[in-house]
């Protein structure tokens, strides 16, 4: 739990990548709980993408400024509903400049941070992700990752194999994880949610809501 007698502290997991246990206050974590319910409705809703071999990922997503569909970009959902997106807020864009600069402890890291998507997961207690890299963006700009509800298990490894080496740590609710420079590509995944383990006051049933901030490299 943040507060201001135990502010929160950056520990690096691997060089470029930063756990941030309770980043976020209760009130930031309930008003992008309020903001994700709305997008989650539309203009695109919330789906369990489809994967190129016809299995659907079981991850509910909603995307914004980009639409992400395994395994690119587009401005429109044309597997879904075929709209346009809503637009990355430049809030949230603040709100990633400021993750990079408290985690990286340096006023400095968040400057000329620019991010134009995001991707809002919901986890259900069933729900996991393989191991993958984040790599449809063709850009090397860091991505800033937000957990809200239940903690899950997550599993961060290495740029050359999607097994060991890794560390698995736990992300619950507020933490922030960042993972840039020689981390940006390394495979991270999902493993396990620990059903009921959130604080009601996020505003969440259930489950966990996670949103990965990065920067898309299109035009
Ligand atoms: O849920 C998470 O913490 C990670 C999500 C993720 O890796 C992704 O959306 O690419
Ligand atoms: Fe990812």
């Amino acid at each position: 739990m943040n507060s201001s007698l135990f502010p929160a502290q950056p520990r690096e997991i691997a060089p470029g990548a930063v756990h941030v246990p309770g980043w976020l206050s209760l009130d930031e974590q309930r008003e992008l709980v309020t903001a994700c319910r709305d997008w989650a409705r539309g203009p695109v809703p919330m789906r369990s993408a489809k994967l190129p071999g016809g299995h659907s990922m079981s991850v509910q997503t909603v995307c914004l400024g980009w639409h992400w569909q395994p395994y690119k970009y587009s401005r429109t959902a044309d597997d879904v509903d075929g709209r346009r997106v809503a637009d990355f807020p430049e809030w949230m864009a603040d709100l990633g400049r400021r993750a990079l600069a408290e985690a990286h402890q340096d006023p400095a890291a968040g400057e000329g941070y620019n991010p134009d998507t995001a991707l809002i997961n919901f986890y259900d207690d069933q729900a996991r992700m393989g191991m993958h890299q984040d790599k449809d963006e063709k850009a090397a700009a860091p991505v800033v990752s937000l957990s809200i509800g239940d903690t899950c298990l997550f599993r961060f490894g290495n740029t050359e194999t999607r097994t060991k080496p890794y560390t698995d740590l736990d992300l619950a609710s507020g933490d922030l994880f960042v993972f840039g420079g020689p981390s940006r590509f390394a495979f991270h995944g999902v493993p396990k949610i620990y059903p009921n383990t959130a604080a009601p006051e996020t505003g969440l049933q259930g489950g966990r809501l996670n949103i990965t901030m990065r920067v898309t490299g299109m035009a």
